[in-house]
């Protein structure tokens, strides 16, 4: 079947079922993904114009490289199943562009030369890749992760084996999932003495995606291992607070409701996700052309204005724990706003939030309007 995106054309094998792409190498779910993949190379290439190279390391159908060699990027495109390496070429082919196809193992390609930036798109979970890829990125490495159930915690052993860390499955999960992904990555960056500085970061239901920034340098591998630490979560109450640092101090009752279902999670990424200057950036290299426009406009708004705490809230989720009925976000969130704290939406879903106020405060700041 045929299929345009992004203004390429490809080919790629499969059946159009009521009216959905259905093929291995092609997944139509992800195109907001890859549009703001695009996105992100246009702006951060405003930004650094020495990067020229661009790795599509899992590539399948070819449809990131195509698309990024249609930009103007040095392109490599790599796979290790071979119909994938001859469906990629025929598409850079189809369009007219050229790039290196590899077909290989991309984690002994990685090792044997450097690129500017390096596009992970695996099924499931990249860790597999990250020391190849850290080790031999020189600006910008770019990350899916699709592993969400043990990255959040809901398939404990699988995520601790993959990341080398506590995940806790909590009402944040996506955000822990997140936070497990880039610390993880961090401790992959610090062991080539290399730091990350993650800026542009979103996660759906299905999948997370971060774009890091690499400095390669111990003293920016130390600064990024600082920003790693525990979140201590009460399963009653939903209080949460955050510790920086590599040795946890778990809290035995809960400061809040005084239960003790504590939760520990971590090491954990607790600095920023995102460059805010970068995220509106990015946004203003999305064209209308791009089919997921709209929504990805939309998501890099709420992106820029998500404030930079590490854990956000559900509304829905509190007030029914409080016995009490969810007023409209805005009411909400002006009304903590007024008490003096600080509040914004967040991209995890219609009623979540983000404030610096704590559970007691928040509830305190908005019941008296939860009628
Ligand atoms: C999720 S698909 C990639 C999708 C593609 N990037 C896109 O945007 O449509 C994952 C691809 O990784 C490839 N792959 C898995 N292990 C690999 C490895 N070690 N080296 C290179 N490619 C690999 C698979 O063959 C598969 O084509
Ligand atoms: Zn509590």
């Amino acid at each position: 079947m045929r299929v345009t995106e992004g203004g390429v054309e490809l080919e790629v094998p499969g059946e159009q079922t009521e009216g959905v792409e259905e093929s291995v190498f092609y997944n139509p779910r992800q195109e907001l993904n890859r549009d703001l993949t695009i996105a992100t190379l246009r702006a951060y290439r405003e930004r650094e114009d020495r990067a020229e190279t661009y790795l599509d390391a899992m590539t399948a159908s070819g449809v990131r490289g195509v698309r990024a060699a249609a930009d103007g990027w040095d392109v490599t495109c790599c796979d290790v199943n071979e119909e994938a390496v001859d469906l990629a070429r025929t598409n850079l082919e189809r369009n007219d562009c050229e790039a290196r196809v590899e077909h290989r193992n991309v984690n002994a390609l990685m090792h044997e030369g450097v690129f500017d930036v390096i596009d992970l798109d695996p099924y499931g979970t990249p860790m597999p890749f990250a020391d190849a890829a850290i080790g031999n990125c020189r600006d910008l490495l770019c990350v899916t992760a699709t592993d969400t159930a043990p990255m959040c915690g809901a398939h404990f052993n699988s995520g601790v084996r993959s990341y080398a860390a506590v995940p806790q499955n909590t009402d944040y999960h996506t955000e822990m999932g997140i936070r497990i992904l880039i610390s993880a990555l961090a401790r992959s960056g610090a062991r080539f003495d290399v730091g990350i500085e993650p800026i542009f970061t979103h996660a759906t239901s299905h999948y997370v995606r971060t774009y890091l920034e690499l400095e390669h340098k111990p003293t920016a591998a130390d600064a990024a291992i600082g920003e790693l630490g525990y979140i201590y979560h009460c399963e009653d109450c939903l209080h949460r607070e955050t510790d920086v640092g590599m040795i946890a101090n778990p809290l035995e009752t809960c400061p809040y409701c005084d239960g003790s279902r504590l939760l520990t999670a971590g090491p954990v990424w607790l600095g920023p996700i995102q460059d805010t200057e970068f995220v509106t950036a990015v946004r203003d290299e999305i064209p209308y052309t791009f089919e997921t426009a709209p929504e990805a406009r939309e998501l890099c708004d709420t992106l820029a204005a998500e404030l930079e705490e590490p854990t956000h809230y559900d509304q829905h989720k509190l007030c029914k724990n409080w016995g009490l009925p969810a007023n409209a976000m805005d009411e909400f969130l002006a009304d903590l706003q007024a008490s003096g704290f600080d509040a914004s939406r967040a991209h995890y879903g219609g009623t979540t939030f983000k404030t610096d106020a704590s559970v007691g405060e928040i509830r305190a700041a908005t019941e008296d309007n939860l009628v």
